[in-house]
């Protein structure tokens, strides 16, 4: 995969420097994703995955080792890599077409009606445009969210928790949405979620974190008629559980070799 790799980081290691000191976050880390690949980053909180979303969006500089795009550095953000969060970050004051339409705006792109008003139909969202971010519920503001990545067409797609924050129900008609249109598009995405479930049904690799530094403990690639079947179905099928059962052996694993003493997980790794 190395030469036709869409995403990588070779021997990154990154160092966050602040009142505390030096925090090593992530050490020889290497990652490659192919093109049109679906690859989840799952492990404890603090472990480094968003620092690693971050240096493959531009967003971080690795202080050592490197990012590569297509085979370029990274060097900065790009119109090529998409983001989508927890939080939807939606302007309040300006309609659903022009919050979609915003990143294009930015980068004095031109702007298609119609393509935004086919975007929100195919998100399931026909006639949203002229509507404001309050009127809608916390489903539809990520599928407008979903739109507004999708609109400047990036080639990868990185997703930190998007779906962590909606109600089960929603939670998977949105993966289910987020599946299909990537995979219909051929994106190259990476998923960082706490939800081994989710990573099991939507994924065609798993890689299991460990932290202190963050490191790759574990790599597990999904059989294809789980991650082909989209993430409803894949719940379904024979073998899902045990793709499930391999993950949880493994994260629990990672919280089996961490400090015992009772520390604040979403921080604890600070205290070095
Ligand atoms: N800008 C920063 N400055 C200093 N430390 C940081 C910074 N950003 C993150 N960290 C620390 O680096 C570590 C890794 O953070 P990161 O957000 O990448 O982890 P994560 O695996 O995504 O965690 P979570 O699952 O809780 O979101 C954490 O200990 C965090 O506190």
């Amino acid at each position: 995969m190395t030469d036709q790799s869409v995403l990588r980081l070779e021997q990154v290691s990154h160092v966050y420097v602040g009142d505390q000191g030096a925090h090593l976050v992530l050490e020889n880390f290497n990652l490659s994703v192919g093109q049109g690949e679906f690859v989840s980053l799952v492990g404890p909180s603090g472990c480094g995955k968003t620092t690693a979303l971050s240096l493959l969006a531009g967003l971080l500089v690795p202080t050592s080792g490197r990012a590569l795009l297509n085979g370029a550095r990274v060097t900065g953000p790009s119109m090529k890599v998409g983001y989508m969060l927890q939080q939807d970050y939606l302007f309040p004051w300006r309609t659903i077409y022009d919050n979609v339409a915003i990143g294009l705006e930015i980068a004095g792109y031109d702007v298609r009606p119609a393509r935004i008003d086919g975007l929100l139909e195919e998100l399931g969202l026909p006639g949203a445009g002229k509507r404001y971010p309050h009127e809608l519920s916390g489903g539809m503001r990520q599928r407008v969210a979903l739109a507004r990545m999708l609109a400047a067409d990036p080639d990868v797609m990185l997703l930190d928790e998007p779906f962590s924050a909606l109600d089960m129900h929603i939670k998977l008609q949105l993966e289910q949405l987020v599946h299909d249109t990537l995979r219909r598009r051929g994106k190259t995405a990476v998923l960082v979620t706490h939800d081994l479930a989710e990573a099991a049904a939507m994924s065609d690799r798993v890689i299991v974190l460990a932290r202190n530094p963050g490191r790759i403990r574990f790599e597990l690639v999904v059989p294809e008629a789980l991650s082909s079947a989209g993430p409803l179905e894949a719940r379904r099928l024979p073998g899902f559980q045990e793709i499930f059962d391999r993950l949880w052996a493994e994260l629990e694993q990672v919280d089996a070799d961490l400090p015992a003493a009772g520390e604040d997980r979403k921080g604890g790794s600070s205290r070095e």
